[in-house]
């Protein structure tokens, strides 16, 4: 599987060495091509159903008058609504043009009220647009949200910024695609953020530009690949001290949901023995879960354990000298909610994170980014790469930051961007269940990159796989999801070992 992610700067450099080695328009005549098949693909057995293309000022436009001519050669009903007052043309763009024009592609200059079309194509803008959409591009943009019919984006959804999944400009708009089909190499803004909801279904079409001679890629998609010399099958010669400790240590007082989901997910996750560690008053037992051994804080050993911290851990003076013992440790951390906070709140707790070196890994939403890195939410979101990677580098941890796309990053500046996951997953303790899941990895040996991005992973196909059973995404529960991981898990392992007797 490609996994590559290239920012558009990487893309406009790709297409200069291309264009060099090629006769002009080749590679919008390519791109034209692929997307109609892949419109004709769409359209199934529907041929009979007309296809609407959007044309905007520039190539993403030139794309789809191509496209526009390649269907109406194919016999499909092509019409292409070409915004009036258009600047002038490239020159390929004007030679897709000529022969749309050409050929028996319509072409009209508004929309009309009740067209039914088969197939709506957004070949606006792609990723030479530079200010938000206004006037006539944003109503269009709007229209689309209410059709009935697939919405096919040429690139990139018109109106979205490629490198981070936000609207471009303040107050912007984009399209909302249920397909698109993006020219010569991924990107990561179709992925993270908004990018999902406005790109849907992603097909990448390299336009016979050879993968290998891409450069190194600004990012990758999180993928089993990344985490598949961990998924070892289980030694008959084992036993529970083989598969690690993991200390939930949170649970101030009213606060006990957290760390027993967390606690939950580690047992779920195949930790060998799970500790709740709890600085609140709290139950002996767990009675749905008798397996966990509940600790009060101040007494817990920390021993070789890895330690969870934070779920509902509040920001007592107690909890904080626990965050700094930790940090003084050498144990394996994943680090959520409370300990983040306490973290962002105190420059010598972040001195020690940054001191401690490998072995940590961080999971903050992007509030918790926000407040690590003393900025707004919305300033985490306007780019969430640029935030990961400053995160990643500043604690010298391994940084996940949650939310559709979860990014995985490290201080060398390596990205990851989850594909697995969905809205169901926004519910109250389902960071709970990941930071869980995170730490039985760790507890099993796995290293603090392989154990984040395997956690990110494993926790969306989880909640995918809730999906495909009916179970959400409305109303699934975080703790419907720890049998789901456990579930997901034993077939990722069965199938890496798949053909071994
Ligand atoms: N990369 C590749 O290899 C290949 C790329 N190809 C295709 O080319 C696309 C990139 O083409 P592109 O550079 O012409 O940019 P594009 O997105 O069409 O828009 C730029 C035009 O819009 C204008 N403009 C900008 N913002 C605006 C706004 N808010 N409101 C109004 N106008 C605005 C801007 O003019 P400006 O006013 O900024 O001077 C300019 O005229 C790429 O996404 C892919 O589809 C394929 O053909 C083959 C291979
Ligand atoms: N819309 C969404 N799509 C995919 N994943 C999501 C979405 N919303 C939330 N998540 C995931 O759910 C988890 C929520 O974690 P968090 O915000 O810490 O919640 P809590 O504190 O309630 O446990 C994270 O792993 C996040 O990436
Ligand atoms: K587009």
């Amino acid at each position: 599987m490609d996994d590559t992610l290239y920012t558009v700067a990487q893309v406009r450099a790709i297409e200069a060495g291309a264009r060099a080695q090629l006769a002009p328009g080749t590679l919008m005549r390519r791109a034209g091509e692929a997307a109609a098949r892949y419109a004709l693909e769409l359209l199934g057995g529907r041929r009979d159903l007309p296809v609407l293309l959007l044309a905007g000022p520039g190539n993403n436009g030139g794309d789809a008058l191509e496209m526009a001519a390649v269907l109406a050669d194919t016999g499909i009903d092509a019409t292409v609504l070409f915004p009036p007052g258009q600047r002038e043309l490239s020159e390929e763009a004007a030679d897709a043009h000529a022969r749309a024009r050409a050929g028996t592609v319509g072409f009209i200059d508004m929309l009309p009220p009740d067209g039914e079309w088969g197939l709506v194509v957004d070949g606006l803008f792609g990723i030479g647009l530079a200010r938000a959409l206004e006037g006539e591009y944003r109503d269009l943009a709007a229209l689309l949200a209410d059709m009935r019919c697939p919405v096919l984006a040429l690139d990139v959804p018109s109106g979205l910024d490629a490198d981070t999944g936000m609207p471009v400009g303040p107050d912007g708009i984009a399209v909302r695609a249920t397909h698109t089909i993006t020219f010569l190499a991924d990107k990561p803004g179709l992925h993270t953020a908004d990018g999902r909801d406005h790109a849907g279904l992603v097909r990448v079409e390299a336009l016979g530009i050879d993968p290998a001679t891409l450069p190194e890629p600004a990012a990758r998609l999180d993928s089993r690949a990344v985490f598949a010399r961990c998924l070892q099958a289980r030694r008959h010669g084992s036993h529970k001290g083989s598969y690690g400790d993991v200390a939930v240590i949170g649970g101030a007082e009213g606060m006990l949901g957290a760390p027993l989901l967390a606690a939950r997910a580690a047992l779920y996750a195949g930790a060998g023995r799970v500790f709740a560690a709890m600085l609140g008053p709290h139950p002996g037992v767990d009675s749905v879960q008798p397996e966990i051994m509940f600790r009060t804080a101040a007494e817990l050993a920390f021993g070789s354990r890895t330690l969870v911290l934070g779920p509902g851990m509040g920001g007592s003076a107690e909890a904080m000298r626990l965050l700094a013992q930790a940090l003084d440790s050498t144990n394996a951390l994943v680090l959520d909610a409370d300990a983040l906070n306490l973290l962002a709140a105190s420059p010598e707790l972040m001195a020690r994170l940054a001191r401690r070196g490998a072995g940590a890994v961080l999971t903050p939403h992007p509030l918790e980014a926000a407040r690590l890195l003393g900025v707004t939410a919305a300033t985490i979101q306007a780019d969430r790469l640029a935030a990961a990677r400053s995160l990643a580098e500043r604690t010298g941890a391994v940084v996940v930051l949650k939310g559709s796309g979860t990014l995985v990053g490290r201080p060398d500046g390596t990205l990851l961007v989850n594909p697995t996951g969905n809205p169901g997953l926004a519910t109250g303790g389902s960071g709970d269940v990941l930071a869980g899941l995170c730490g039985a990895l760790l507890a099993q040996g796995w290293p603090a990159w392989e154990a984040a991005a395997g956690a990110v992973w494993i926790h969306g196909a989880a909640a995918d796989w809730l999906v495909e059973q009916g179970i959400g995404p409305i109303g699934m529960t975080a703790g419907e999801l720890p049998a789901a991981v456990r579930a997901v898990l034993n077939r990722l392992v069965r199938e890496a070992g798949a053909g071994r007797p």
